[in-house]
């Protein structure tokens, strides 16, 4: 079966864009990961908001699953901010849990460990810097694990005879995650009024999925660190688990970079680019990045939910002219792989 990784191969990346820094034993921020960041930028100067902002408009909507408004709420919080809070989402507390400590594990694991999993130039899977390092002047602080399918291929070089645990939870999450994210995503096609043809792929085997672990180690110098540099996410709906440390910041024009505060029993999910495209920009998807600090680790497990690869992602049923063209999502990972920030204007009308 074709996956994203196709979208990939055509895409290299130099070796100092995959090999993560040591930084386990680190007295200071080396240049290579100095970030010219203002005060007014990292301490986001327009927030708190003003007085006239209730604490309701200053942050990500948090949306009951079970609320029977449920879709409307979604759709609203999509409009708005293209991110929101989802509690009662039904994903067991213990599997997250458990995918957690699978992270912890990994990234805890020496340098040389990790390294017999490294992504390879061209493909989108293993162990490695964020794909999006070479558009940015200096290096992030993170480490990422990426998985498509099956993760044995890697957690088998990683761990020869011990694999099958990381395996085995890393499958049932994603086939949870799976159910959670075809939920949300029949509310959005229902809202946006998508015919029944363009919907038949929400609950079929050949969706494109892809789960990303994340380590920010903590930093000595995090105001002159990055974590996670801006960017939206190349899916339909991303699902995110976050550890309780603070770092995750969503861009609100007007307001600047807000804050996710993490929240127990929670996942945090965000519109990508592809819902973007198909709801002809009606639902945003919101520019992230994630910040440091100095004494918290922070871990992440991100879920990206997209159609099949040659699904055509085209703005239907919109009554007001297309604001981009037709395309596969193959060709749409392939554009953003290769111009990353400027994909959505390239396939602009
Ligand atoms: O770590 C986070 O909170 C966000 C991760 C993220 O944005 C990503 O993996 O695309
Ligand atoms: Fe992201």
């Amino acid at each position: 079966m074709e996956t994203l990784s196709e979208a990939y191969k055509e895409h290299t990346l130099h070796l100092r864009h995959i090999i993560p820094l040591d930084f386990s034993s680190l007295p200071s921020l080396p240049d290579s990961h100095a970030w010219s960041l203002s005060n007014d930028d990292y301490n986001n100067n327009t927030f708190p908001f003003n007085d006239d902002d209730d604490a309701s408009s200053s942050s990500i909507p948090m949306i009951d699953l079970m609320d029977p408004n449920a879709m409307h709420l979604i759709g609203h919080a999509c409009e708005t901010w293209g991110a929101f809070q989802l509690k009662n989402h039904g994903i067991p507390f213990g599997l997250i849990e458990g995918v957690e400590q699978e992270a912890k594990n990994l990234f805890s694991l020496p340098t040389q460990q990790k390294l017999k999993a490294l992504r390879s130039p061209g493909a989108a899977t293993g162990y490695g810097r964020a794909q999006i390092s070479p558009f940015f002047p200096s290096f992030m602080w993170h480490e990422g694990f990426t998985i498509i399918g099956s993760p044995s291929h890697h957690a088998k070089k990683i761990w020869p005879t011990d694999f099958q645990h990381f395996c085995d939870l890393i499958e049932k999450y994603e086939k949870q995650m799976k159910i959670l994210a075809e939920r949300l995503t029949k509310m959005a096609l229902e809202l946006l009024e998508i015919s029944e043809e363009k919907r038949k792929w929400v609950g079929g085997n050949n969706i494109s999925g892809a789960v990303q672990l994340n380590f920010y180690p903590s930093c000595p110098e995090p105001k002159r660190a990055m974590g996670l540099a801006p960017h939206t996410d190349t899916s339909l709906f991303t699902i995110l688990h976050q550890t309780q440390t603070t770092g995750l910041q969503i861009f609100k024009e007007g307001k600047g970079w807000v804050p996710v505060h993490p929240n127990p029993n929670t996942l945090v999910v965000n519109t990508g680019d592809l819902l973007h495209i198909m709801s002809n920009a009606r639902f945003r998807c919101a520019l992230h990045r994630v910040t440091v600090n100095r004494s918290r680790k922070r871990y992440s497990v991100a879920y990206f939910y997209s159609p099949p690869i040659d699904y055509v992602l085209s703005p239907l049923n919109v009554h007001s002219a297309a604001r981009f063209r037709a395309v596969t999502v193959k060709e749409y990972f392939s554009i953003k792989a290769k111009k990353f920030g400027e994909a959505l204007s390239l396939i602009s009308t």
